[in-house]
């Protein structure tokens, strides 16, 4: 293990321990540790994997200990979309008589998906949308989604259409999803809603929720887009795909981190915005962040926990007390991403409708 003690009068000694920075990288920045050990009045600093030293150097240049981070309340932001999207139902009504209606598929019994079912259902209710649900059992042929889709699509009250994911293994996902009438596609799904997204010019009729819930809560909050370096961890189709195609449609300069990915921490480290969709409790450590970063986590695992109301914890990808010292701003799970991405729901089915009704 590398081990460096540079001697620095008076006293003061600094330990560099730490298996992957080469004496020459040490010798270079040993300066940058000497104003800061006689800024704090230390006697020694010692770097572990918690701590590195490239992390710390750049914590060093940003400045002071004092960032007190903003916490992003998606609560909030969520219930004052709900009021405008509420608003415009009503006026919608009063002109036309007709109000939105969003379908929800819902197969099998997975307890989360069923809490996030019902909070869809809740807020449809909030702002007046009409919701139907058609439950499926886990064992069901996929025939059987498939008809529950296709009833949906010929539906003339039905705006909007969800197929809750994920699916049970023995369904082919693709083939259900692709069953839904591209009009009705909410979800933003469709290949032609995914490429239309992806091409400069091109106009998708929808934009996935969680996507544009993680940049709606960026453009709230006030954090600029344009020029930043954005980390998406995560590239699937419901998360990951959809806000780096996003991000750049706002001139963000976007990096993808995913499974395969070849030392996430240090390219993550570099990011102004690290936006993580991965769905791997507390995979984002403090040594992932650069100071100053601000940070959307959208990871919302299920963690058993028997002594918790629903048997379950919802955990982010981000370990939370760890960024809080030393980001400038964070959504916490939950309360974060999610409300809003339930609002960017009821907002596709709005716009649906308007198109439905000739009203925009
Ligand atoms: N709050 C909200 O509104 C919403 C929250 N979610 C939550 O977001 C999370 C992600 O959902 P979803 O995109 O559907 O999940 P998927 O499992 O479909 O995708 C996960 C992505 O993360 C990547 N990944 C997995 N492990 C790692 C790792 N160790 N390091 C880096 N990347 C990794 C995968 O890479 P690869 O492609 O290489 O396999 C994949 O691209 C879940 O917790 C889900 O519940 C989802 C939708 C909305
Ligand atoms: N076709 C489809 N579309 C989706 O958009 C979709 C999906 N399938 N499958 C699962 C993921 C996950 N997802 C969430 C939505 C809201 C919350 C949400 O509202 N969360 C609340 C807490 C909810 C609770 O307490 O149960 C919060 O974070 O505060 C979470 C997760 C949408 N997804």
């Amino acid at each position: 293990m590398a081990s460096i003690i540079v001697d620095i009068p008076p006293s003061m000694s600094i330990v560099v321990d730490h298996p992957s920075y080469s004496l020459a990288s040490n010798v270079v920045t040993a300066h940058l540790l000497l104003q800061f050990i006689v800024l704090r009045k230390l006697q020694y600093l010692i770097l572990t994997d918690d701590n590195p030293f490239e992390q710390f150097c750049t914590n060093l240049f940003v400045g002071g200990d004092d960032l007190n981070p903003t916490i992003i309340n998606g609560k909030i932001i969520a219930e004052e979309i709900r009021t405008g999207i509420a608003a415009e139902i009503r006026q919608m009504k009063e002109a036309t008589g007709k109000i939105p209606g969003l379908a929800v598929v819902l197969v099998g019994k997975r307890r989360d998906s069923q809490s996030y079912v019902r909070h869809k259902i809740k807020d449809c209710e909030e702002v007046g949308i009409n919701s139907l649900l058609d439950e499926l059992p886990d064992d069901c042929p996929q025939d059987d989604v498939v008809n529950a889709v296709s009833n949906f699509n010929k539906d003339p009250s039905v705006h909007g259409i969800l197929v809750q994911l994920p699916l049970p293994k023995h369904m082919d996902e693709e083939k259900v999803l692709n069953t839904i009438s591209l009009e009705k596609d909410v979800d933003g799904f469709h290949p032609l809603n995914v490429g239309n997204l992806a091409i400069r010019g091109r106009e998708p009729l929808f934009i996935p929720c969680a996507a544009k819930a993680c940049i709606e809560l960026l453009l709230r909050s006030g954090v600029e887009l344009v020029g930043k370096n954005v980390v998406v961890i995560g590239r699937s189709r419901v998360v990951g795909l959809p806000t780096s195609l996003l991000l750049q449609r706002h001139h963000a300069t976007v990096s993808v981190v995913h499974a395969h990915s070849k030392d996430p921490e240090r390219i993550t480290r570099e990011a102004d915005i690290v936006i993580s969709a991965a769905g791997v409790p507390n995979l984002v450590r403090r040594n992932w962040l650069k100071r100053g970063a601000v940070v959307i986590d959208v990871g919302t695992s299920p963690v058993e926990d028997p002594s918790s109301e629903h048997g379950y914890n919802l955990t982010g990808d981000v370990c939370y007390e760890e960024a809080l010292q030393l980001v400038s701003a964070i959504t916490p799970v939950p309360g974060g991403v999610g409300p809003v991405t339930v609002a960017m729901l009821l907002s596709n089915t709005l716009d649906s409708a308007k198109r439905a009704f000739g009203l925009s």
